[in-house]
């Protein structure tokens, strides 16, 4: 697979702040492959979409797209020359132009016969066609969202990048129009750089995800091994609900924590603590006690459809603070308020405390 995307190093300080936006950032992109900057407000993710698009620069390292260097600490590409197509959140449509006006706006360099053939193109591909006259406040969000994506495709663009692109989708949509989204990008066969802060949009649509905090990309990966393996306990929690058991390394190997005794592949440190993170739905439930289990009492039931919540007290005693979620099927009925925990070592994921950068 070639990379088609290359940011090396990039950092920034935006002038009057005393802190870094950006801090080294790396991200490598293979063709075809819609990749998600996830993290929340602030962390620095529009940063690094703008730096790529050359709307801001680095202090040092290179943007890399198609093999040609478009911005290093000697050489600055304009963005119109940057071969990338851009969806602004808020689609930045021309208001007094037809939906094909906007579409042949970026196309002026090319003959009138190739403009009609690739708005053509584009609005069969955004499931447009019929709408070529109207205007964008005759539009639904989500069809102004294809018009912006059509716009931004026409040109054939080596990487398509997008600012927050669901954030003025109505939630009851949200779920078809990702869907829709990722066909039309994977149908025109584009290599996508998104930004987010919604979990949701990632696993809708993304190929992989880099998360970020605090100008520091920490952990790049599939949504599934992220969410499955995060680094830390921030990642952890921020891909979805989980519980976090504090354990100790006792022995070369084993870590002794409330929920159970765990393996560990990598070698640490005796008396080292670990953070174990078990999602809500990965606790096998029983309604009696049983070796290797940890009572439990429910303090509350949420009924969320497709599964019941429960928040529970754990450690001996039912006096900890700490809440636990429990996913639960709705059709699992249990007596009183008691339930004994067990973990599997497959569901429980170790991390190092250090939260030590991927
Ligand atoms: N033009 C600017 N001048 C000064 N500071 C800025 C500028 N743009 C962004 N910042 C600061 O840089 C940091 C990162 O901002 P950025 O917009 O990249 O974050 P973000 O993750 O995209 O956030 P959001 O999700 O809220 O858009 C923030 O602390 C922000 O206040």
């Amino acid at each position: 697979m070639s990379i088609i995307l290359s940011a090396k190093n990039l950092t920034k300080t935006y002038p009057g702040n005393k802190y870094r936006s950006l801090i080294n950032f790396n991200l490598s992109v293979e063709k075809g492959q819609i990749t998600a900057l996830l993290g929340e407000s602030g962390c620095g993710k529009t940063t690094a979409l703008r730096i790529i698009a050359g709307f801001e620069s680095s202090e040092k390292g290179e943007v890399i797209i198609n093999n040609r260097v478009m911005a290093n600490e000697r050489l600055f590409t304009e963005p119109n020359n940057r071969g990338v197509g851009i969806v602004f959140q808020d689609y930045a449509l021309f208001p007094h132009k037809t939906v094909w006006k906007n579409i042949v706006f970026g196309l002026n360099k090319l003959p009138k016969n190739e403009q009609q053939s690739v708005a053509e193109r584009v609005l069969s591909l955004t499931g447009l066609k019929g709408y070529e006259n109207r205007y964008p406040h005759q539009l639904s969000g989500g069809q102004k969202q294809r018009v912006a994506l059509a716009r931004a495709l026409a040109p054939n663009p080596g990487v398509l990048l997008m600012d927050e692109p669901f954030s003025n989708i109505d939630s009851m949509k949200k779920n078809q129009i990702r869907e829709e989204i990722r066909e039309i990008l994977k149908a025109a066969g584009t290599t996508v750089v998104f930004v987010t802060h919604d979990t949701k949009d990632v696993l809708a649509i993304a190929d992989r995800v880099a998360v970020m905090k605090e100008g520091v990309l920490m952990q790049e990966g599939t949504p599934k091994e992220i969410f499955n393996h995060p680094a830390n306990e921030y990642i952890a929690h921020f891909f979805g609900k989980t519980n976090i058991f504090k354990g100790d390394v006792v022995e070369k190997g084993k870590v002794e924590s409330e929920i159970g005794v765990f393996n560990l592949s990598k070698s640490k440190d005796l008396g080292k603590s670990i953070s174990i993170s078990v999602r809500p739905n990965s606790f096998l439930v029983h309604t009696t006690a049983q070796t290797g289990t940890v009572p439990v009492k429910v303090k509350k039931r949420i009924f969320m459809g497709e599964y019941t919540e429960l928040i529970c007290n754990t450690k001996s005693g039912f006096e900890s603070e700490n809440d636990l979620l429990v996913h639960l099927s709705p059709d699992f009925h249990f007596p009183g308020d008691r339930l004994w925990l067990e973990v599997d070592e497959k569901n429980a994921w170790l991390m190092d405390n250090s939260e030590s950068l991927v």
